[in-house]
């Protein structure tokens, strides 16, 4: 087996649609990578909740950029995953419409959320990522880009919210939250998502994915329904949050990591940064 090695399109559920599955990298036999020194990174894409062109291999390119010119992050990295969850119905996709018998894509919160916490119990299960009560285990960060960051503070939030009350149903309590999460260009507030950008389109997909009900909007959003995320909600009792946004990202406005920045701070989390 020669290194790194690469893994597409594991599905992360017994019966999973080709949606639920991940991709995986490692960048060194697991054996020299021990969970003392080292991390996963795991990747949420993002795409509007719906778009079937954005997958879990949008990650790719920033995955070989660190394969190939991060000498000094690299070494502390035990493995990288990429995670599909299904989409919300877009049916006037130009070239690639859903249609309604397609249970990968006619997906409504909290399924894409579901999807994303199944993928993270499956790694904890397979590679000891962030289990707890197994031996020593890996930390993990956990990235998403644009709804992708939604998606990973509201994974966040859950985890954080069940640590310590594992059931073997509820099968959360025995998966640590990440010890960070990284949010790039992220959706934080989702009515001030339709609110700040008159496109129709925005309308569309949010509406697609969390209904026409602007309540739920809220309570979904992780400045709104936050609830339990306090400072040292994450792995061992803290979380580092990173905030990126770029200011040529044209889809998602920087109000959203204002808002986000603020939220956090009101919640007594320390900042750095502008
Ligand atoms: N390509 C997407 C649009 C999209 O991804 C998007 C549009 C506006 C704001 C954020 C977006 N993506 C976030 O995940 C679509 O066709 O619906």
């Amino acid at each position: 087996m020669s290194f790194p090695q690469f893994q597409h399109n594991l599905p992360y559920l017994t019966s999973a649609t080709r949606l639920q599955t991940l991709d995986i990298c490692l960048p060194r036999p697991l054996t020299e990578s021990s969970p003392e020194r080292t991390f996963w990174v795991i990747y949420i894409h993002g795409g509007a909740w719906r778009d079937p062109a954005i997958t879990s291999t949008s990650f790719q390119p920033t995955l070989n950029l660190i394969l190939n010119s991060a000498p000094e992050t690299l070494p502390r990295i035990a493995g990288f995953a990429s995670l599909n969850y299904r989409l919300s119905p877009y049916p006037s996709h130009p070239t690639d419409p859903s249609r309604p018998d397609d249970a990968a894509r006619n997906a409504r919160h909290p399924d894409h959320l579901e999807d994303v916490t199944a993928a993270l119990r499956w790694l904890s299960r397979e590679y000891n990522v962030g289990s707890v009560g197994r031996g020593p285990a890996y930390e993990y960060l956990l990235v998403g880009h644009s709804c992708g960051a939604t998606l990973a503070f509201q994974a966040l939030r859950e985890l954080a919210a069940r640590r310590g009350d594992y059931s073997p149903r509820s099968g959360y309590g025995d998966l640590a939250p990440p010890a960070a999460v990284v949010g790039l260009c992220g959706i934080y507030d989702i009515p001030l998502l339709v609110e700040t950008h008159s496109h129709p389109a925005y309308r569309e997909f949010v509406e697609a994915a969390f209904g026409k009900e602007e309540r739920e909007w809220a309570k979904a959003s992780p400045v709104g329904g936050v609830g339990t995320l306090r400072d040292g909600d994450g792995e061992g009792g803290r979380c580092v949050v990173v905030l990126g946004h770029s200011v040529q990202d044209e889809l998602v406005d920087r109000n959203q990591r204002d808002a986000m920045v603020e939220t956090l701070r009101g919640r007594g989390l320390r900042g750095r940064g502008g």
